[in-house]
């Protein structure tokens, strides 16, 4: 299986999701530039967090206009798997690949820390492996993770399953509407999710709960591709 970890200017978290990739599913796995235009040869593309373009106008504003962008939306629409996170997740919404908007944090502060989320929908290529509910251990880091959608939207994301992550109960650190960490497409191969799987892969990083995205994302594969299909 292939992996792509996008790279933009400002992007801050490719390293770690490069690592995450070769640590916990030993597949192989590139760096591919923003102005790439052929994402054809990869099962499995990366949208890693940080400030791309600077995050001037809004977070992942700029980014949506990238030339890779075209090859990640035929990337969507052949059903490959697109995971965003943080910045990634900002971008897949500029971009409407996924529906509404974030808004700055309701504390108008960077929030940098251990969060617990709750698995809200483990029938996904990224969350098979989850427990239905579980609440897991996975850090965030982000200025404007605020997610935003009306309520006819909203009741559109949870007619469809496609809330996949909540913070816990009580604990939503930037005023999300209905506490979404993350949310799928309707065909739910693309993610976007706040939180930072790949900083939650060894005990010495605190949590090894973003292990299993990334072993549930293999594993997904291998079953569509039948049990032949190791690489
Ligand atoms: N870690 C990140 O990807 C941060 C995303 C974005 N720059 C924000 O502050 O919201």
């Amino acid at each position: 299986m292939n992996f792509a970890v996008l790279v933009f200017p400002g992007s801050n978290c490719d390293i770690d999701c490069y690592k995450a990739v070769e640590d916990t599913v030993g597949q192989p796995v590139d760096y591919v530039w923003h102005t790439e235009t052929d994402l054809s040869k990869y099962d499995c593309i990366i949208i890693p967090g940080g400030f791309s373009y600077g995050d001037y106008l809004r977070c992942g504003a700029i980014a949506q206009f990238a030339p890779v962008m075209k090859a990640l939306r035929e990337a969507a629409e052949q059903g490959k798997y697109i995971l965003g996170i943080c910045n990634g997740f900002q971008i897949l919404l500029e971009s409407g690949l996924l529906p509404g908007a974030m808004l700055r944090n309701e504390s108008l502060k960077f929030r940098c820390h251990a969060a617990m989320l709750s698995v809200v929908n483990t029938d996904t290529p990224f969350t098979k492996e989850y427990k239905q509910d579980e609440l897991i251990n996975i850090p965030i880091a982000h200025g404007e993770g605020n997610y935003y959608c009306d309520e006819a939207a909203l009741a559109e994301l949870k007619a469809n399953n496609q809330i996949v992550f909540r913070y816990e109960a009580g604990n939503n650190p930037n005023g999300s509407v209905d506490d979404i960490a993350g949310i799928c497409s309707k065909g739910g191969n693309v993610l976007g999710m706040m939180p930072h799987p790949e900083r939650a892969v060894s005990a010495l990083l605190g949590s090894e709960d973003g292990k299993r995205m990334f072993t549930s994302i293999l594993s997904t594969w291998r079953e569509k591709h039948g049990a032949a299909a190791i690489g």
